[in-house]
């Protein structure tokens, strides 16, 4: 795909209402559960985007069907667990993808290749082809030990116990839980600590306990999942994306703006809201209503102290805030954010010093000072990453001659951002 570029205008209070698209791990995972069902589930509001069409084509090659209407896909399980497929499964950049399907398409029999881009063979799948070998399932990577392209090969999962690093992402132990129930008997699924990204997990039980799956907890840090037990066919509508809300609630909170997005309700499982936690403690208002959420911007943004192990995507959305806030930002505890779909500390650092932002990039985390930011002398580069290229706009909307390159990389999970974006602009 040939690169584009964007440029920004600034804007003073924007005022928007936002129809997010569907989250897209909520619909990673209700594709692959609809994929392990007895009979045909229907998910409304779907993200219809690059790694979520990666996940449905990949059970297509799996031998389950999806048929597309209007805000809706209808998942019919392949006949038999699995079809084997022609050729190997290619995953693009797509982690969520890559880690899941690994473990769901070892439920079945068959012999797997999965592939995705430089990128992807650049990202860790290490313990889940441990764990899966731990079940019994032949796994081989075909160029660096522990990265992808692998070939694994599996007659289903025996069942058991099994444990999980998933200090370097959650996934690990996502894939692992949602194949639990497809196993031969009882898993009892451990992880050492720490864990990355735990919200994603809890995401993943909540989940499952939605559409009518058993599992119980054994202490802190290990769940058992009663097997086999089917999946049964969901009805499922997917709520609005968090972290794709994170730029508008951003663009509230550094134009002294107000913006509306929905549908996301205030029990949501996503652990990205937790972001407007943040916000409220940078300064911004925050308002809930039963199917969405307004934030509103203050006269001036503080500067904070965070933690942000648990939501390691929204680092570029608050390394932005931190460029216009008042004071010295530090986030801490996200190292797992140099393994995403690029390196983000390397280049949320990069990206904040060409805006003339004094940052100072750590082994796990980034030093922020606020109040420094300028027009760039150069475009700013997306890096292939959708997060950076829309963290990157909101700069733009308070400095003039943003420009940024690499634009498309925003469909991988936000595909009209730049429509919606457009709202924003006079
Ligand atoms: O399970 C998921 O849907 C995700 C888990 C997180 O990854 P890690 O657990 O690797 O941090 C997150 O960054 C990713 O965007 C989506
Ligand atoms: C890290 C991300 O996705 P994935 O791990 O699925 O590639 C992301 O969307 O920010």
């Amino acid at each position: 795909m040939s690169k584009t570029i964007k440029k920004i205008e600034p804007v003073s209070r924007v005022k928007a209402r936002i129809r997010l698209p569907g989250s897209k791990s909520v619909t990673h995972r209700a594709l692959l559960m609809a994929a392990l069902a007895q009979g045909e589930s229907q998910i409304k509001n779907p993200l219809v985007a690059e790694d979520t069409l990666l996940t449905a084509k990949a059970l297509e090659q799996l031998g389950a069907e999806m048929q597309w209407g209007e805000q809706i896909v209808r998942v019919i399980p392949a006949q038999k667990r699995w079809k084997e497929p022609h050729g190997p499964i290619f995953l693009g950049n797509s982690g969520t993808s890559t880690r899941l399907l690994l473990a769901v398409a070892a439920t079945g029999t068959g012999e797997f290749l999965f592939d995705g881009s430089p990128r992807l063979r650049e990202r860790p799948i290490g313990p889940i082809l441990e764990a899966l070998k731990t079940l019994g399932v032949q796994c081989q990577c075909l160029g660096q030990e522990g990265y992808p392209p692998v070939k694994i090969i599996s007659r289903g999962l025996a069942g058991g116990e099994v444990w999980v690093d998933a200090g370097q992402s959650s996934q690990f132990l996502s894939a692992l839980l949602i194949a639990s129930p497809c196993a031969r008997k009882e898993m009892r699924v451990g992880w050492h600590e720490p864990i990355a990204s735990f919200p994603y997990v809890a995401l993943t039980l909540s989940m499952m306990e939605e559409v009518g799956i058993e599992y119980r907890w054994s202490g802190t840090n290990r769940i058992i999942v009663p097997a086999p037990q089917p999946y049964p066919a969901l009805k499922y509508t997917v709520e609005g994306d968090c972290s794709s809300a994170s730029y508008f609630w951003a663009a509230a909170a550094l134009t002294q703006g107000e913006v509306y997005t929905h549908p996301i309700s205030p029990g949501s499982s996503q652990g990205d809201c937790r972001l407007l936690e943040v916000m409220e403690n940078m300064g911004c208002r925050v308002q809930w209503e039963e199917e969405g959420v307004t934030v509103s911007g203050p006269e001036r943004l503080k500067a904070v102290d965070l933690d942000m192990n648990k939501m390691p995507d929204m680092v570029p959305t608050i390394a932005v805030l931190a460029a216009f806030a008042e004071g010295h930002t530090r986030i801490r505890n996200v190292a797992h954010l140099r393994v995403k779909e690029s390196d983000r500390l390397h280049v949320v650092a990069m990206e904040l010093s060409k805006l003339g932002v004094p940052v100072r990039e750590l082994p796990d985390g980034l030093e922020i000072d606020g109040g420094h930011a300028h027009t760039p002398d150069t475009g700013l580069e997306a890096h292939d990453d959708h997060r950076i290229a829309m963290a990157f706009a909101l700069a733009g909307l308070c400095v003039k001659g943003v420009e940024i390159h690499g634009a498309e990389s925003v469909a991988k999970s936000f595909p009209t951002f730049w429509d919606v974006f457009a709202q924003l602009q006079p």
